[in-house]
């Protein structure tokens, strides 16, 4: 049985936060791969500049291709928008369920607000979730605490987001060293975010 912990995100564009927590979970928890999981439409989220599903996949790819326990997944591209992860999570069982384990990985801030997503509660009964820290306001809710399921990582705080890389290429700066290389340059020869 592979463990796998799943990563959901738009990664409009995928930066080097995402892919430090990404390697420090195949690292240091017991997690055998982390899988990228590029989401059409976040439910909490609007369209706005937000990349063809292919491009920010293909930036994915780029970004892993030197890791091989980091794995890009396209399931929720041919699923109904908004993507919510709990349906997601069937189709994955139902394709893979047989021999992979799957767990979930989500910063502090995503769990401040789980509470919101859609039948949270049957995903905490099925999955794990790995939660790392992040600087955020407001509270974990009394009922996320001291849960079993929910598991605490100790990773890095990279404080980062795909916003300001989108925003700060537009204006001009320099954001190279926010992103692997092979990412910014893809990004930079297709005039992403300009
Ligand atoms: N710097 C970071 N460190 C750790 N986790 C991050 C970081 N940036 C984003 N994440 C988390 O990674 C997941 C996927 O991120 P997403 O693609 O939505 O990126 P984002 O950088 O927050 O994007 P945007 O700024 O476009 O909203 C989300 O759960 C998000 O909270
Ligand atoms: O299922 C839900 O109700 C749900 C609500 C909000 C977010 N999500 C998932 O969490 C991922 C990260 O969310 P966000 O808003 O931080 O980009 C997003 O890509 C979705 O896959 C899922």
């Amino acid at each position: 049985m592979k463990k796998v912990g799943l990563f959901f995100g738009t990664f409009n564009p995928i930066h080097i936060g995402h892919l430090v927590i990404a390697n420090h979970l195949v690292e240091f928890s017991d997690l055998d791969e982390v899988w990228f999981v590029i989401t059409p439409q976040s439910p909490f989220k609007t369209k706005q500049s937000l990349l063809d599903d292919h491009h920010r996949y293909q930036m994915v790819n780029e970004a892993i291709q030197d890791y091989p326990k980091l794995k890009p997944s396209t399931i929720e591209f041919d699923l109904p928008q908004p993507n919510y992860t709990v349906d997601t999570l069937v189709h994955l069982e139902e394709k893979y369920g047989k021999d992979h384990h799957f767990s979930l990985i989500m910063g502090e801030d995503n769990l401040k607000s789980f509470h919101k997503w859609k039948n949270y509660e049957a995903i905490l009964e099925l999955h794990d979730i790995y939660v790392y820290p992040r600087v955020s306001h407001g509270e974990v809710e009394h009922r996320f605490k001291d849960n079993p399921k929910i598991i605490k990582v100790d990773a890095p705080i990279m404080e980062i987001s795909s916003t300001f890389i989108r925003n700060a290429h537009h204006d001009g700066k320099n954001i190279r060293p926010l992103l692997p290389y092979a990412v910014w340059k893809y990004m930079d020869e297709m005039n992403f975010y300009r």
